[in-house]
């Protein structure tokens, strides 16, 4: 004889009925039903007991295993008692208030799921309409329609019915569709089934009838320990849609979406001990399969680590249309159904376990309501609470409370606060404000402004300065520019000059090659290992200062002018800047710029050093050096230097003659022409004792050029003829060379 508690009445799982957000557990009973025919005629005496307050044991053999729920019924509980005391009717309640509320049994095949969900098989089979065999459903239904037609406000019902049957959704209210049917998932409602009927009713028959049709087409089969066994889970939903009257009383109304859920699952079973075989063992299968996915989203559920992660409720039907009731926004009642008998037990172990689990789930049931109303409900909900804001600064503040009857009666927020400002006296409460600390709020804002207007004034004196160097920059580039050019032009002027052709000669390119390859004792000194070279004289062959110093160029300054610091140009820098200090960037008073007055301490003119060459090395009409001429004066000499050139070379017939024949070989078929090279250097040839040397000097080109020789025939033809005009400075060894180089196919290839 067993003694099972038939349980308290669940009050547990505090829900709110405005907006939710607290946690309510699920609840769970478990309801035992009697031992059948067969399991008596075996003299099982059962392994259950319970000592009552929702407490049940189980006796292995061995020992009492305790289990606590939220209702435990006994086998001789009757329909009315677990409808009355396993708490549905507050599911009921939360669903008129627009809440999401599901009752399932669950447990293994023949424990009595349908006969406690949807009351015994017989009741829609043999036609007996005997009430008292009516199980939840029935009962649910006929208190929800009571309580509607109780409530004030325009209520509409309406219902689905659904199965699950391997892992197909059906349609029970049409049954004529025999295709599946799909679950679909938005946003906002969560999980549906897509062109579900839903059939409104408003009477008890009505729904009853819907009842009966559903149930007439859902999947049953025979096996060894339910004669009629349901294949399928099976879902009843009532929909409750309702618009009441807000209950400030202002005339407007809520409107509010809730739904009651009635699932009725297929039992887990043992094919072994069910002896189901093909159809029935397929069957078996998919209904393990997916209660062992809804085990699984238990687990996940009660688990704190898995909790805010993956629940894998997309592994299975059943569990996408439970997702909302478990772990979701709903409020979910849980009726395990066990089987007493000693055979079973391990299978009332496994639903034991199983509910005590899902006992641990924590919902946040929350109200479906449309989003103006959750506006409304917002919105007073701030009102309320700066109010209270509003209430305790007066206080603080010591100023008089403003009686309720001043609030405004349409209670929104923004004229809340107006309005109670409206209705007291400014003038007396402003006075009791205590003042302002030292440091206050005002003195930061006076000193932010006061360094706000020092960041000003510095960051515009900031941006004249740097428009200012940027103008230097310019003129200083300009003249850069304009100084090169003219160094160029000297350049030109000195390396066309008789003279410094014989001083180049000095620096032939073996000498220059050898400054660069750092043969040359100055190419150690900081200049070079700056590689930066004199700005002037300007030497296109990146003399350095130092050898131009020792060699020609000492030759036409003056040495006051090599002991004055020179600017620098950087080699690589093809814009260079001078590093002056920024005071001398500044343009001179007397309106000429700085760099014009720099230029002119820094940069003998070009007069002087034609003065000066001409001075110390004065053209010698033949071609060679002369005694030095008076000196002429500076715009003398700028006017003579030039004339007196081409005027030489007209004039001296041998020099005029060999420049004429280096035209004529130029332009000869067969010749390369000249090539802008900067690579390439022709060798030179060899050098000559003045004065033919100084001649063939002066036909060389600038370094870095290539020229063009004569054919050899014609450098054969020059050479007679310099041979009859100089006969004596003509060597064997001259003559060897020459020999030598008439019989190199190719002088650009000759090894200087
Ligand atoms: N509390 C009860 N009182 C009397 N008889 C019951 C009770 N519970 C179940 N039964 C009987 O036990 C048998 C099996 O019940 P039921 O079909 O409801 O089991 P089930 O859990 O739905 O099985 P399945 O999962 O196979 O559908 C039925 O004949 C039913 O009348």
């Amino acid at each position: 004889m067993f003694l099972i508690s038939s349980g308290e009445p669940l009050e547990s799982g505090d829900v709110r009925g405005d907006a939710g957000g607290d946690e309510s557990s699920v609840l769970v009973a478990v309801r035992v039903r009697p031992l059948n025919s067969t399991e008596r005629s075996q003299g099982d005496q059962g392994v259950l007991y319970c000592p009552g307050q929702g407490t049940i044991l189980v006796n292995n053999g061995v020992q009492d295993r305790a289990f606590n729920f939220d209702a435990v019924f006994e086998a001789g509980s009757s329909q009315h008692e677990v409808f009355e005391q396993c708490g549905v009717k507050r599911l009921i309640d939360l669903a008129a208030d627009g809440f999401s509320c599901t009752v399932f049994g669950f447990g293994q095949t023949g424990s009595g799921k349908t006969y406690t969900i949807t009351g015994p098989h017989s009741l829609f089979s043999d036609g007996l309409r005997e009430r008292s065999f009516y199980g939840l459903m029935q009962r649910s239904f006929a208190y929800l329609l009571d309580r509607v037609q109780a409530k004030e406000g325009d209520f509409v019902l309406s219902a689905s019915y659904l199965e699950i049957y391997n892992e197909q959704v059906h349609d029970l209210l049409n049954p004529g569709l025999t295709d599946s049917l799909t679950i679909r998932w938005t946003k906002n409602t969560g999980f549906y089934v897509e062109n579900l009927s839903n059939v409104e009713f408003e009477s008890l028959d009505s729904v009853m009838a819907l009842l009966e049709g559903g149930i007439g087409s859902r999947q049953t089969s025979s096996h060894s320990q339910n004669q009629q066994s349901s294949r399928s889970h099976s879902i009843f939903t009532v929909y409750i849609e309702s618009e009441v009257a807000h209950p400030d009383g202002r005339g407007g109304y809520l409107a509010r979406h809730g739904k009651l859920c009635m699932v009725d699952l297929a039992g887990s079973e043992r094919v072994k001990e069910t002896g189901s075989s093909g159809e029935l063992m397929e069957e078996a299968g998919n209904i393990n399969r997916s209660l062992l996915t809804l085990g699984n989203c238990i687990s996940a559920l009660v688990d704190p680590r898995k909790r805010e992660g993956h629940i894998p409720y997309r592994d299975s039907k059943l569990t996408k249309l439970l997702a909302d009731s478990l772990g979701g926004s709903g409020v979910t009642l849980m009726i395990a159904c066990i089987s007493p008998a000693t055979m079973n037990l391990q299978e009332t172990m496994n639903t034991l376990r199983y509910a005590s689990r899902a006992k641990r789930i924590k919902n946040r049931p929350v109200a479906k309501r449309d989003s103006k109303e959750r506006r409304v409900i917002s919105l007073e909900r701030e009102i309320k609470f700066l109010r209270m804001e509003n209430l305790f600064l007066r206080q603080r503040l010591q100023l008089p409370v403003v009686s309720r009857k001043h609030w405004p009666e349409n209670g929104e927020s923004g004229s809340t606060c107006s309005s109670e400002h409206g209705g007291v006296e400014p003038a007396e409460p402003l006075k009791k404000v205590p003042p302002f600390p030292k440091h206050s709020l005002y003195d930061l804002l006076q000193e932010f402004m006061r360094e706000n207007d020092a960041l000003r004034q510095e960051r515009s004196a900031l941006l004249s300065s740097r428009e200012s160097s940027r103008q230097t920059r310019k003129m200083l580039s300009q003249e850069n520019g304009r100084l090169m050019r003219k160094l160029e032009d000297l350049e030109r002027v000195i390396s066309s000059s008789p003279l410094t052709s014989s001083t180049q000669s000095g620096h032939s390119t073996e000498s220059m090659s050898s400054c660069s390859s750092g043969q040359c004792p100055h190419f150690s000194s900081p200049l070079h290992r700056h590689k930066q070279v004199a700005v002037y004289p300007y030497h296109p062959g990146h003399h350095c200062h130092g050898c131009a110093s020792d060699s020609s160029l000492q030759a036409l300054y003056p040495a006051e002018w090599y002991a004055r610091p020179r600017p620098f140009v950087s080699v690589e820098d093809p814009a260079p800047l001078i590093p002056l200090p920024h005071d001398q960037l500044d343009p001179p008073r007397g309106g000429a710029s700085l760099t014009d007055q720099h230029r002119q301490v820094e940069l003998p003119p070009i007069e002087f050093f034609i003065h000066e060459n001409k001075a110390k090395h004065p053209p010698d009409p033949q071609g060679g050096l002369q005694q030095p001429q008076p000196a002429l004066n500076q715009q003398q000499s700028v006017d003579a230097i030039l004339p007196r050139r081409k005027k030489s070379q007209a004039t001296s017939g041998s020099y005029a003659n060999r420049f004429q024949l280096m035209k004529e070989t130029r332009t000869q078929p067969g010749n390369t022409p000249p090539q802008r090279s900067q690579d390439r250097v022709l060798p030179s040839a060899p050098p000559l004792p003045s004065p033919p040397h100084l001649e063939t000097a002066a036909l060389q080109p600038r370094r870095g050029r290539v020229k063009a020789e004569p054919s050899l025939p014609r450098q054969e033809e020059l050479r007679a003829q310099v041979k009859k005009e100089h006969p004596r400075h003509m060597t064997r060894e001259h003559e060897r060379h020459g020999n030598a180089e008439r019989r190199q196919p190719d002088r650009t290839k000759h090894p200087s």
